[in-house]
């Protein structure tokens, strides 16, 4: 192994150093389990109030350490309902203003600790409103709550940006009211529009006046498609809603066909996804739990990377899958033996993909991203020797 090798197989530490884009984050999916624990223990049943939300006695553990084991179990269950069905516990604990506050800020707080420098955090308002809530004070909040947690990265030495998504639910109907409240907040922190929940018997057609409101008022969304339901989701979602982007979109590979020599097939829809350039907001650690693929060394990333497919990385939902943006490089290092260069391609692709304007997603690339993997990958060049010489006594 040359050192050019060696220095171009990045470290955990690296991995974590390293500036990361992050598309696909939900906010209900990534609570610090000690804050889950702390917030069911401030929560009144039945306040007269009408505080909403799940007391302490109704979580399936009290003590962090094991709450956050016991979503990551539970979560493992092969199926996506099964995963979604979790949620349950954190929705729970995020009705009033100052829950949403303090989650968005930790959110943005841990991404920033872990490296990420731009991330888009997606959450449906429309799972916010038992505590009395109105749509408009849930955004608020967890706007309040990113500005905050970026203030206090910044505080601690890190840099990162955060836009929000609004998600509506695809078994709910309420679509164009999130989709017009996506666009009300356009220029105050929201950056787009996706739709979330089990995908099997909830086509993103239902969603069409959602869709084509957006278009006309040219806006930005993902779909959450082809994760638990193949092709014709994809298909769906790009010639019939329009997205902009796919959450997930792994089952892309349906389309794709390897020859035992090696040649690759792709089929109209997967090179019209390749041509077009769309970008697939692929989460390795989520796919493995809900049953989308078997491991981490045969997860589709590797030929879609291999393929030049517009693949990104994502974590999905750090909580569930107990992951991190550094988790998922990390697995994907050990399984197709990425390189800086590679995390970079990653890393310039998610970025290309926001839903931020081009010039400021192209100042990130120039001006952070790249710089960023530069001082990196140079680092091999000053690298301490370790010393030869010994002490005076042994070589006396
Ligand atoms: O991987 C996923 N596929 C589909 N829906 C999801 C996934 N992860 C989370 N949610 C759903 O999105 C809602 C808003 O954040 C969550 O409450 C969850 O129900
Ligand atoms: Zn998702």
């Amino acid at each position: 192994m040359t050192s050019q090798t060696i220095a171009n197989t990045p470290t955990p530490d690296q991995i974590r150093r390293a500036p990361k884009v992050l598309l696909h984050d939900h906010l209900d999916g990534g609570l610090r389990p000690g804050t889950i624990v702390e917030l069911a223990r401030d929560t009144v049943p039945h306040s007269p109030k009408g505080v909403g939300g799940a007391p302490i006695s109704q979580l399936p553990e009290t003590d962090p350490e094991k709450l956050g084991i016991w979503f990551r179990e539970a979560a493992d269950s092969g199926s996506l309902e099964r995963y979604l069905e979790t949620f349950s516990h954190t929705v729970a604990v995020m009705q009033t203003r100052d829950a949403l506050v303090r989650v968005a800020a930790e959110c943005a707080e841990d991404l920033a600790e872990d490296g990420v420098v731009y991330a888009e955090v997606r959450y449906a308002p429309e799972q916010h409103l038992e505590g009395g809530l109105s749509l408009e004070e849930v955004v608020e909040a967890v706007n309040e709550g990113f500005r905050e947690g970026e203030r206090r990265a910044k505080e601690n030495g890190h840099r990162i940006r955060v836009g929000a998504l609004l998600t509506a639910m695809r078994h709910a109907a309420r679509a164009l009211e999130i989709a017009e409240l996506a666009n009300r907040y356009r220029d105050l922190g929201v950056v787009g529009f996706d739709i979330a929940g089990a995908e099997a018997g909830y086509p993103p057609t239902r969603h069409l006046d959602a869709f084509e409101y957006l278009k006309r008022e040219n806006n930005h969304f993902t779909i959450h498609a082809g994760e638990a339901f193949g092709l014709p989701s994809i298909w769906q979602a790009l010639q019939w809603c329009g997205a902009d982007r796919l959450g997930h979109g792994v089952r892309i590979i349906d389309d794709i066909q390897v020859h035992e020599d090696g040649r690759v097939e792709l089929g109209r829809l997967a090179s019209y996804v390749r041509d077009k350039r769309i970008p697939l907001e692929l989460c390795p650690s989520s796919n493995l739990q809900t049953g989308a693929a078997s491991s981490y060394a045969e997860h589709p990333i590797g030929l879609l990377r291999r393929l030049h497919f517009r693949a990104t990385v994502n974590t999905d939902n750090r909580l569930m899958s107990h992951t991190s943006m550094s988790r998922e490089f990390e697995h994907l290092v050990d399984a197709f033996g990425y390189t800086l260069d590679d995390m970079q391609w990653f890393s310039v692709n998610a970025m290309k993909s926001a839903f931020i304007p081009f010039d400021e997603r192209l100042a990130m690339i120039s001006d952070v991203i790249k710089p960023g993997y530069a001082e990196l990958k140079s680092e091999w060049l000053f690298r301490q020797t370790a010393s030869t010489s010994g002490s005076s006594e042994s070589a006396g």
